[in-house]
């Protein structure tokens, strides 16, 4: 029976958690907060971050991080700005062979590590996969079928990943290609803000088509710069997450788009969202992977000058479409 140890007792790290023992892994969920990881154990729900959702009598909640930590299989599900102090913290602990799979989207703020990066600098070469797709955490947790992308270089550990989610609720498909998994779901979260920006002017429904269709091509540029393929980008972990993101009300990022767009502050909405939204940060980073990789990324770039130089959503928008005509396929 497979092992596995879950990091992270938000929203996601709780449904991958209940997915895994839903499929019979025997799987510890850990959390930084030791209060909370007590509440869970009592409850057998997450109420803060999952409500609804009872736990499988296999997802056991971890006494300590030394728990967890001696389980060899280790899925990390921290938002993308806490993979590497969580990996920091593991590592005096990875005593022995480890397999690390992340379900972080987005890049390390400040350097644009990717989450490989991130893992292999902290804990060397141990085998990595990727995890990520079109997947609302609360959707995951109820068992609703929703399709999931595991790249790895590390062929038979993308297969046991895929086996171990895959499932009544879920279909994993195994991908080789980590790059291109990683920039589809870090890049995906900018373009949902501009999404949901311009549903909150009431700008209607071409504008947001126009948006998520030229926002996936900014994925595109950037991903394939980066090293990721076509192919990657235009599947679930791509595509598929960014049509899920910009259309759909239970994403963070097209709430808080939202909320900007009808005049709201950009920290209330934050706090008022009270879970992550990966990219308000993350704007930053994908504007200085643009630069460093020199591709164009207009839309990601004005939600970075809107979220963090103070620009007015309505003058960003107005930029965006006083820009000169061009080839499509550009
Ligand atoms: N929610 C979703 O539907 C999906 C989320 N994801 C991705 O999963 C990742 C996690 O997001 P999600 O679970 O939604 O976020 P949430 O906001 O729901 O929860 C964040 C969790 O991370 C914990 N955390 C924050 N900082 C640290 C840290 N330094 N060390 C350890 N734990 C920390 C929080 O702990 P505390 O409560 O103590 O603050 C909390 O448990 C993100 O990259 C997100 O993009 C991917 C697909 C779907
Ligand atoms: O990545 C997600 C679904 O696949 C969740 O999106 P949000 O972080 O915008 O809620």
């Amino acid at each position: 029976m497979t092992q596995i140890a879950v990091f992270g007792a938000g929203s996601y790290g709780t449904s991958l958690a209940i997915q895994l023992a839903r499929n019979g892994c025997d799987t510890l969920l850990w959390g930084r907060d030791a209060a909370q990881l007590k509440q869970l154990a009592a409850e057998r729900v997450n109420q803060r971050y999952l409500p609804g959702c009872d736990f499988p009598a296999r997802l056991r909640v971890a006494e300590s991080l030394e728990q967890a930590a001696a389980v060899s299989f280790w899925l990390l599900a921290v938002p993308s700005h806490a993979l590497g102090p969580l990996v920091d913290t593991l590592k005096p602990l990875a005593t022995g062979p480890r397999r690390v799979a992340c379900a972080s989207k987005g890049f390390e703020p400040e350097t644009g590590r990717l989450a490989h990066e991130v893992v292999a600098d902290g804990l060397g070469r141990v085998p990595f996969a990727i995890v990520s797709g079109p997947t609302f955490a609360k959707e995951v947790g109820r068992g609703l079928p929703s399709a999931i992308t595991i790249a790895s270089r590390t062929p038979g550990f993308a297969a046991e990943t895929a086996d171990a989610l895959h499932g009544p609720g879920m279909r994993a498909y195994t991908s080789d290609d980590v790059i291109g998994v990683e920039v589809g779901g870090g890049v995906k979260n900018v373009i949902a803000i501009a999404v949901g920006a311009a549903d909150g002017m009431g700008l209607g429904a071409n504008t947001r088509a126009l948006l998520i269709t030229r926002g996936m091509r900014e994925i595109m540029r950037l991903g394939e710069a980066m090293g990721g393929q076509a192919e990657t980008l235009m599947g679930l972990s791509g595509m598929g997450d960014l049509v899920l993101t910009c259309t759909d009300d239970q994403s963070r990022n097209r709430r808080l788009g939202k909320a900007i767009g009808q005049g709201r502050d950009v920290d209330a909405a934050q706090q008022e969202i009270g879970q992550v939204v990966e990219g308000v940060r993350n704007a930053v980073e994908v504007n200085l992977l643009a630069t460093r990789y020199k591709v164009e990324m207009p839309i990601s770039q004005q939600v970075y000058r809107v979220l963090h130089e103070g620009v007015a959503v309505r003058q960003a928008f107005y930029e965006l479409s006083s820009r000169p005509p061009g080839a499509e396929s550009r």
